[in-house]
């Protein structure tokens, strides 16, 4: 069973495969899956639609069996702007399985400068005076404090997808997913 994971982001690779670790014989390929969206989302919808677009080009990327995408993005809300995640599960037969994630809040400064047209991995370097905190503990472990790992939020949305994926989903991909599950009771 080949699963396409539609990012190169080691946050997400991980995240799949972690959130895949109650099934056996499974590989996994990393792919750069467009997810046809602005490269910063700011609104559930914009985040949910590129989750969905990128599970659909990494089945296709990779001629797989499952296309897995995940996608961050912000929202603003009466109570300020929030972290939103969204991740999508496609296989050639069935519609995408959508599930999401943890919301947290982002400071204001943080939030306006997004709003004004700048990608938060780039923003939140600039605050941590950090590199590449988007492929480590991203936003929401530097204002959780490190209690929850951006790997830990998006592993947490996967094991909805997959889990969601057995419960929903039909035919013969479902059936092998299935049959790979470990310690079956
Ligand atoms: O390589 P890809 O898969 O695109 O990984 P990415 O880190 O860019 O992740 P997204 O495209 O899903 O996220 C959209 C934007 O929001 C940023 N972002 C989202 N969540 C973040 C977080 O927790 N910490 C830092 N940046 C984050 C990210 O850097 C992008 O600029
Ligand atoms: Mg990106």
């Amino acid at each position: 069973m080949k699963i396409a994971i539609g990012s190169l982001n080691p946050v997400k690779v991980n995240a799949v495969k972690r959130g895949f670790e109650k099934f056996t014989s499974l590989l996994f390929v990393e792919t750069n899956a467009n997810s046809n969206v602005s490269s910063q989302p700011f609104s559930d919808e914009e985040t949910m639609q590129g989750a969905i677009n990128r599970s659909i080009n990494a089945l296709e990327n990779e001629k797989a069996d499952l296309g897995i995408g995940l996608e961050g993005g912000v929202v603003e809300t009466p109570h300020g702007f929030y972290l939103c995640n969204w991740g999508a599960l496609k296989d050639p037969e069935n519609k995408p399985i959508v599930a999401g994630g943890a919301r947290l809040l982002l400071p204001d400064e943080i939030g306006l400068e997004v709003k004004a047209g700048r990608e938060l991995g780039d923003v939140m370097d600039q605050y941590t005076k950090k590199q590449h905190v988007r492929k480590e503990e991203g936003a929401i472990g530097i204002f959780s404090s490190g209690f929850v790992k951006r790997t830990d939020m998006f592993t947490h949305i996967v094991k909805l997808l997959a889990g969601q994926y057995l419960y929903y989903a039909d035919g013969e991909i479902k059936r092998k997913l299935h049959a790979s599950l470990k310690n079956q009771k």
